[in-house]
């Protein structure tokens, strides 16, 4: 059974829920205080404000006073302070207020394919959302404890900020439920996953300043090849493994007292290195997307079955023909004759060999005079610039002989399969591209593509005689 901690309309519930969740993390983060005043980790401010972000309903006054609360009975309880428990507690409320505002309305927004953008969205909040707690922390810690305002701003910055970054990308993560747990235990999944657990563990043998930065090519391979969940948790689990392990001095980041004897100006090359392979990593995500781009393009562009362009790549292919009014394009429409009656009788695989070698034959007589494409079915489309009208029907004759005289060879059958043709002639005219200007004609010739099948078949039309410049387009 599933506890829902917030429902929209129970005010009472929301509150108390969110009183109790905020002292449960104030009662672990207090817990994690080494030795200081201010703690090593700080989530409940990221974690509240994750929790509002997806129940917007909770963006409203009395449930920030509500989280509020708990934290000032915490740290009166457990601390035992006073006046600072207030005042304190005004700069994580800061954090989570900034923080929400920025994110709230986004995160509703967007879809999970904006994943990415959502996470691009969180660090601006939380640099902003940081700031602002640092500056009021700074100053009430300056006056309640006596601490220089420069290096409390400095700790509060740096752990709001660092926290928030790494923890709100994980709470506000969608796509866990549609998550296959048995396709994360492929070795390409988890292998990355250990590269990180291995650059943490050099970076603490080798220590220096360079150290916290090894992890980071292993983790690009993570936001790579895994889920945008998963990878997130990687990122925290990382970014807190780091924050323990230097502050219990056993990532070294000094450079003295490391496990193994090197130099501090050896981590920071390493460092440098490190850094100088990920966008490399980046580089080579990026060209393994833009080669499935091509090959998308391809398979959109090509008939599949008989290598021709396809109607839409014809369309992009008169994209690179230098446009200009005065040029004829002329357009021939080929329509296989009976074609029906060759699948029925020899079923569709023969039909498709028909297809493939009335292509082949087409190629052969066209060359590189036109383009070619499948139209659709057994309907092929030539295109022709700068001919004349005599060119155009000799070159559609050539092409229908070409089909007819020679027989095909079907499941041990001999069988003569013919076409019947449609042209077209035009200039562009008043048109503005050729798409246009080959719609157009294209609509002509299946005009005359017609009269040929209804004068009996095997034909072009019109014949030579008769076929004159259409004139312009338009
Ligand atoms: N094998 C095969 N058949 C196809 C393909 N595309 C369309 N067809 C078939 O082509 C046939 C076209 O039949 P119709 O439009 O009746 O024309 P037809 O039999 O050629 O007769 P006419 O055009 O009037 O001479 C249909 O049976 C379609 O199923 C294909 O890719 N492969």
């Amino acid at each position: 059974m599933r506890v829902k901690l917030f429902a929209e309309h129970q005010t009472k519930k929301n509150a108390l829920s969110l009183f109790l969740l905020t002292l449960l993390f104030c009662f672990l983060g207090s817990h994690l205080r080494i030795p200081a005043e201010l703690s090593l980790f700080w989530p409940v401010n990221a974690i509240v404000a994750a929790v509002i972000v997806r129940h917007p309903y909770l963006h409203r006054i009395r449930y920030y006073l509500a989280s509020f609360a708990a934290m000032v009975v915490n740290d009166t309880v457990f601390s035992g302070w006073a006046w600072p428990a207030v005042t304190l507690n005004i700069a994580n409320l800061l954090f989570i207020i900034i923080s929400v505002s920025m994110l709230v309305r986004h995160y509703l927004r967007d879809s999970s394919r904006t994943q990415l953008g959502n996470a691009l969205r969180i660090f601006p909040a939380c640099l902003l959302a940081a700031f602002a707690c640092a500056t009021w922390g700074g100053l009430a810690q300056d006056m309640s404890f006596d601490v220089r305002f420069a290096t409390a701003w400095g700790d509060w910055f740096s752990e709001q900020f660092s926290t928030g970054l790494m923890l709100l990308p994980f709470l506000l993560a969608r796509g866990w439920r549609s998550l296959s747990f048995a396709a994360l235990l492929a070795p390409g999944k988890w292998l990355p996953v250990l590269s990180v657990l291995l650059s943490l563990v050099v970076g603490a043998m080798i220590g220096g300043a360079g150290s916290l930065t090894f992890p980071v090519p292993a983790l690009i391979w993570c936001a790579i090849v895994l889920p945008i969940p998963v990878t997130s948790l990687v990122i925290l689990l990382t970014g807190i493994t780091e924050i323990v392990l230097v502050s219990h001095g056993v990532m070294n980041i000094q450079g003295n007292d490391n496990l193994l004897p090197l130099s501090h100006l050896t981590s920071a090359r390493l460092g440098v290195a490190t850094v100088a392979i990920s966008p490399l990593i980046v580089a080579v995500s990026m060209d393994a997307v833009r080669q499935l781009n091509q090959r998308l393009a391809l398979r959109a562009n090509y008939d599949f079955l008989t290598q021709l362009l396809s109607r839409s790549g014809l369309y992009e292919s008169l994209k690179e023909e230098p446009f200009s009014a005065q040029r004829s394009v002329g357009v021939i429409l080929i329509d296989v004759d009976y074609f029906k009656a060759i699948n029925d009788n020899f079923g569709h695989d023969a039909g498709d060999g028909v297809l493939e070698e009335i292509a082949l034959r087409m190629q052969k007589v066209v060359g590189s005079q036109g383009r070619i494409c499948r139209f659709g079915g057994e309907e092929f489309a030539i295109v022709l610039f700068d001919a004349h009208a005599a060119q155009l029907f000799q070159l559609a004759e050539a092409v229908r002989q070409a089909i007819g005289k020679e027989k095909f060879w079907l499941q041990g059958n001999t069988v003569t399969v013919t076409v019947s043709l449609g042209l077209a002639q035009g200039r562009a005219g008043e048109e503005r591209d050729w798409h246009s200007v080959v719609n157009q004609l294209v609509s002509a010739a299946d005009k005359n593509l017609y009269l040929s099948k209804r004068n009996g078949r095997n034909q072009t039309s019109p014949a030579f005689r008769t076929l004159t410049l259409a004139g312009e387009v338009a």
